[in-house]
């Protein structure tokens, strides 16, 4: 049983004429510890797919298990309790609140979780000690992006799910957060799955999984996944 067993899934919003599957039958799944990248272009499905992975959307109708247990039909105190312990979400434009500082954002997030890491300790992972007290308006972007990442990884979640996490991010930066999320897989054995649309990224995965219509046209594994730094777009 792979850890992420995604499958036959459709979600339908709307009714009668503005009805739209953004997914439309998707099936695809992820082992524990890998770097999974969805890939596909503007309304594929991407987004919708990992936010029903997060437990923060509902699929209409199919299957989603995550280790082992059936988040697509869960209650909603489980789901609660899943999108506090088990999934980091690491999203384009950060989503940090500006009046609370780098440590603040990240201390929030851990007070809801059963299992957390020390905060400070988790941003001196990001390499950000010297800007603990810094808020979010005082930071780059790629900082900011890293406190966000502080902030999912502090949880010690399983599954970090990241949307779009270089898309508001010069090149340069945006490599660097990349190689930060290779790390956080390599080194902590957390499963991570990047939805992009940036087909550059596809080097980098242990598992390219590639969405078109809502659908999964192919999924690839890469025995042989390239250093960030060999990336180019
Ligand atoms: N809450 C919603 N209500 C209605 N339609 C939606 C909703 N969420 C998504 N959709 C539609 O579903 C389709 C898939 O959207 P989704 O955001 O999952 O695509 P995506 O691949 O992530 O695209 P992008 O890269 O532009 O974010 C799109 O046509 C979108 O307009």
């Amino acid at each position: 049983m792979a850890y992420i067993e995604f499958t036959d899934v459709v979600r339908t919003y709307g009714e009668g004429d503005a009805k739209i599957n953004a997914l439309d039958g998707a099936t695809f799944e992820v082992e524990k510890g890998e770097l999974a990248v969805i890939l596909g272009q503007s309304g594929a499905g991407k987004t919708t797919a990992l936010n029903i992975l997060g437990g923060m959307d509902s699929a209409s109708s199919g299957v989603v298990r995550v280790d082992g247990r059936d988040i697509s039909h869960a209650g909603e105190d489980d789901l609660v309790l899943y999108r506090r312990a088990d999934v980091g979400f690491v999203f384009q434009f950060y989503n940090l609140v500006p009046n609370l500082t780098a440590l603040e954002n990240v201390e929030l997030a851990t007070q809801i979780c059963p299992d957390s890491l020390d905060p400070e300790e988790t941003l001196a992972k990001v390499g950000l000690s010297a800007r603990l007290a810094n808020f979010p308006a005082q930071l780059s972007g790629g900082e900011q992006q890293r406190v966000s990442i502080a902030r999912a990884l502090a949880k010690n979640p399983k599954l970090l799910l990241c949307d779009e996490p270089t898309g508001a991010l010069d090149y340069q930066t945006g490599k660097q957060i990349l190689q930060l999320l290779q790390d956080m897989c390599r080194l902590e054995g957390i499963t991570v799955v990047i939805v992009t649309h940036n087909a550059a990224l596809a080097d980098m995965a242990d598992r390219l999984i590639r969405f078109k219509s809502g659908r999964v046209t192919a999924m690839t594994r890469n025995p042989e996944p390239k250093p960030i730094a060999e990336i180019e777009w």
